[in-house]
């Protein structure tokens, strides 16, 4: 036991020694590491000394002297001496090298001498632009690379288009230097590409004019703009507005940058440009500041450079700089401190300003004048997909064309201008481009105009020119009377918007381009509806304006996804102004349309439209901020022959897409050209006598019908005879239609003897179709009502008794006999009992009241629908379930109402009559 117990003891120890023996190796081991770690960090210090200090004055530093004792210090030098020397013998073809560099990346003017390129026009219209624009040479000392007494020079060039910004400090009386570096860049620049590719904005806060005054002769075209010294804010407005468009255009086609679409498309879109601000040394305003930096950060990517001279600031993105030493000389981020550039001498004034004019010239012979309206046009038709926008130049701004786009951040657009000041034709320039790029299957247009006049008409087959846009689905003119029209065109549009957004529902997407995607087979255009003078709609305190706001603000909000869009044109404050009160709308249209003169149309402080000259329209994407401004000429689209040129052109290739409907305010429908009149035909119990033209978006008709039930009589009230003869034609002869011959008897009661020779007309044409047709006199309408009241019973066809001006007989109605019933006891048996056995009346009473006399105490239940000529709405309330009615009499209009089928009346449109011309 005890023996167990010792050996355990040994085991415990030597366990114990063991571990004690490797712990002390360790610590050893940590002692070894944490001394050399030591020595390491002594010996970098010291090579940061004298790295510091420079090694050529190590011997005599007296930093570097109290280490004269470290052992560490020898092996220091003699590895830096090493680094030295590997180091300059890389560096002995170095400005070989630089040169190589600098004239690969800087080819022809960008870093050329001068007399090589210097007047003549520039040939690079390419996607990447030189990497290095040359500003000087510089040269070193040769003892450094072990050829003492020898100098080496290399060019120095700095990167700028796409690549960098630019800043530039002087130092005192060195302007004339200053100007001679940038005009030596920007000629290098503007000589490089095709002329046009490059715009150069200049800005000085302490001059006007004569800023780089060799190129004013550039200055009168889009190639050099000088700005007022006073508005740094326009400028950065600009160039931001440039950015924001440049960036969501680049984006929206699929790639980071302009220099990345560029080069990926191979094609350039944009001019390159670079904007010049001379400062003073002073700190800008702190907005201004704001701004600038802004722009910085996000100008490279859309291909805008910023050169900067005494601009004291921190930029984003990435500056190279160039300080001045003196007036010849400067330093470079580029090469470093220590290296001085010799700035190239500047270029020669005389022959600067004619390269400047010769630039001048071929700019201007390539923006070829005023642009006409077939530049705007594609060379193929129909080649665009809407699936995302509209994408569609409308106008030209110094040559180059400006786009307007409708899609998810511009859904609806607001044009204003004064009278006369070209909204019309912008629409026409918009609907050509569009039309031009979108097939109908891409694009369908609404066209609705409330100014008096046809502006639109001309889109819609003609007498004279039977083409017709085939983008139109509806082309509504002369409605400024017919505000109903534009709610109807409204509740269309509400319920397309409601039909795709049920379609994306079940696709379970949310937009029209996923819709798309998801439904290839589908028929989903995107839908531009254009209200010219939009106004109109609100014009009155009333339930159409009530509506049209409720409607029009629900599809300002959902429209966008659904692919509908709204064009509201107006002259300005009239139409801004109905805007009160529906801000909805207004902050929906978010692209903004603005004619010479404009009011309200772009943001309150924007006064560009102010400025803007004769036929040309500032374009805003930006809810009419400052800095989405476009100016853009428009070319004249009004001109004779221009649009329907494109419009026949188109209507060719597109010669299978259907007329669009035509509705003019105008010109009273025809009943035998009513799509409803054509379709009625015999075979019905339920008989529609139609009493005018519908104001809807379809070609719809209001009629009547007239099954065997009580109160299945028409009334038409008022003293207009032409429109009470023209409704009761129209109802007599839809009627006729429905039966075969001799199964339908037609009696024409007429009490006012002007209208017999009508009367008789219509009894003619009802027999030509075979039915029976008697016309009777007043004389004789006692007789008529007695022997219908007796003979109803009996009865098993169908009789249509047509009574016109009933109220005139009303006296002799009236007359009673002792013990007998009188005439008018009988029409009022024939109004109630009538209907139910097929004896239906369709009368005009000249007035509300001679209609109430001759129903008596409880008659107007007979009287299941009416036709209110010129009648005030307030006397028809008893005959409207005691609603209120508005309604103020209009020519060539009339009320209806059918207690069957109505909530409330409908304003209808009585057809023309053929034989009313001849009366
Ligand atoms: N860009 C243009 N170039 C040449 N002529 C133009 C241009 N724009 C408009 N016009 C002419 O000016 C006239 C008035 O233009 P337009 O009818 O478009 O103006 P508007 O603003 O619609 O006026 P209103 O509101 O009174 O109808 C037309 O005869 C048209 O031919």
């Amino acid at each position: 036991m005890r023996r167990k117990v010792v050996q355990q003891r040994a085991r415990v120890t030597n366990a114990l020694e063991a571990l004690r023996h490797q712990i002390g190796l360790a610590l050893g081991a940590a002692r070894n590491a944490h001394r050399a770690a030591e020595d390491e960090l002594a010996r970098l210090r010291l090579e940061q000394l004298v790295v510091s200090v420079g090694l050529e004055n190590a011997a005599t530093d007296p930093q570097v002297a109290e280490h004269r004792n470290d052992p560490a210090l020898a092996s220091v030098l003699s590895w830096l001496e090493n680094v030295k020397s590997s180091f300059y013998a890389d560096w002995a073809d170095g400005p070989e090298r630089l040169r190589q560099l600098v004239a690969s990346a800087a080819p022809g003017p960008a870093g050329r001498p001068p007399g090589e390129w210097l007047g003549r026009l520039g040939t690079f219209d390419g996607t990447k632009p030189p990497e290095l624009w040359r500003i000087g040479s510089a040269t070193v000392d040769g003892t450094s690379i072990g050829r003492p007494s020898t100098t080496l020079t290399f060019d120095v060039a700095v990167p700028l288009l796409d690549e960098s910004h630019l800043s530039i400090t002087s130092v005192p009386k060195s302007r004339a230097t200053v100007d001679a570096l940038v005009e030596n860049l920007l000629m290098r620049v503007l000589s490089t590409f095709t002329p046009g590719a490059v715009r150069v904005h200049l800005w000085d806060v302490g001059q006007l004019t004569a800023i780089l005054p060799n190129f004013y002769a550039l200055s009168r075209t889009s190639a050099v703009t000088v700005h007022d010294p006073t508005r740094l804010v326009d400028l950065l407005d600009e160039l931001a507005g440039h950015i924001r468009r440049i960036h969501a255009h680049t984006l929206q086609a699929g790639y980071p940058s302009l220099p990345a679409m560029r080069r990926a498309t191979g094609k350039r879109v944009e001019p390159w440009r670079i904007a010049v601000l001379y400062g003073n040394g002073e700190d800008l305003a702190p907005e201004h500041l704001r701004d600038l930096k802004r722009v910085a950060s996000g100008a490279l990517a859309a291909g805008i450079s910023l050169i900067l001279v005494d601009v004291p600031t921190v930029l984003g993105g990435s500056v190279e700089t160039i300080s001045l030493l003196d007036d010849r000389r400067a330093i470079t981020s580029m090469t470093g401190p220590d290296v001085v550039v010799d700035l190239d001498p500047p270029l020669p004034a005389g022959q600067v300003a004619s390269a400047a004019s010769r630039l001048a010239e071929a700019i201007v012979t390539r923006q070829g004048g005023p642009r006409s309206f077939f530049d705007l046009l594609p060379t193929e038709f129909g080649q665009e997909c809407s699936a995302r926008e509209l994408r569609a130049p409308v106008g030209f701004h110094e040559g180059e064309p400006v786009e307007v786009v409708i899609g998810d951040t511009t859904p609806h657009a607001l044009i204003g201008g004064p009278s006369g000041s070209g909204k019309t034709n912008f629409l026409y320039a918009l609907l050509g481009s569009l039309t031009a790029r979108y097939s109908p299957d891409e694009l369908a247009l609404y066209l609705l105009d409330f100014k008096e006049g046809v502006s639109f008409a001309g889109l819609a087959p003609g007498k004279k020119d039977e083409s017709w846009l085939p983008h139109a689905r509806l082309i509504g003119v002369n409605v400024n009377t017919d505000r109903e029209f534009g709610l109807a065109l409204l509740r269309f549009l509400s319920d397309e918007m409601r039909r795709r957004s049920a379609a994306a529902k079940e696709f379970e997407v949310t937009n029209i381009a996923e819709l798309r995607e998801q439904d290839p087979d589908g028929h989903w255009p995107r839908i531009v509806a254009v209200i010219d003078e939009f106004q109109y709609l609100f014009a009155e305190r009333d339930s159409v304006t009530a509506m049209a706001t409720a409607l029009l603000e629900d599809l300002a909000r959902r429209g966008r996804s659904q692919g509908i869009h709204l064009i509201l044109a107006s002259q300005d404050i009239a139409g801004i102004e109905a805007f009160w009160g529906k801000p909805a709308v207004f902050e929906q249209c978010t692209l903004r349309i603005a004619m010479p003169k404009a009011r309200r149309v772009l943001a309150e402080a924007n006064q560009a439209a102010v400025a803007a000259p004769r036929w040309h329209a500032v374009i805003n994407h930006e809810s009419g901020v400052a800095h989405g401004n476009q100016l853009a000429h428009i070319p004249d689209a009004s001109a004779k022959n221009t649009f329907p040129a494109l419009q026949r052109q188109l209507w060719q290739q597109y010669a299978t897409h259907g007329r669009p409907r035509l509705f003019d305010g105008a010109v009273a429908p025809r009943l035998s050209e009513s799509t409803a009149f054509g379709t009625l035909a015999p075979g019905t119990d339920r008989p529609r006598a139609l009493v005018g033209q519908s104001i809807e978006v379809a070609d719809n008709a209001h009629g009547i019908e007239l099954p065997t039930a009580p109160g299945r009589n028409l009334a038409v009230l008022g003293s207009s005879r032409t429109e009470a003869l023209s409704v009761l034609d129209a109802a007599a002869r839809s009627l006729a239609r429905q039966f075969e011959a001799g199964t339908a008897e037609f009696l024409l009661g007429c009490a006012v003897d002007t209208c017999l020779d009508e009367v008789d007309a219509l009894a003619n044409l009802l027999a030509e179709h075979g039915h029976k047709a008697a016309v009777v006199t007043a004389a004789e309408l006692p007789a008529l009502f007695a022997d219908l009241a007796e003979r109803m019973s009996h009865s098993d066809g169908r009789t249509f008794v047509m009574l016109y001006g009933v109220d005139a007989v009303l006296p002799a109605l009236e007359h009673k006999e002792l013990g007998k019933p009188s005439g008018l006891d009988h029409l009022r048996t024939l109004l109630k009992q009538g209907p139910s056995k097929g004896v239906h009346v369709l009368g005009w009473w000249r007035g509300v009241a001679r209609l109430k006399d001759t129903l008596g105490f409880n008659g107007t239940e007979d009287i299941g629908a009416w036709v209110a000529l010129d009648v005030q709405g307030s006397e028809l309330a008893p005959f409207c379930a005691g609603q209120v009615v508005h309604w103020s009499p209009r020519p060539g209009r009339a009320l209806f109402f059918d207690r069957g089928t109505h909530a409330s009346p409908e304003v209808t449109i009585p057809f023309h009559r053929p034989e009313a011309d001849d009366v």
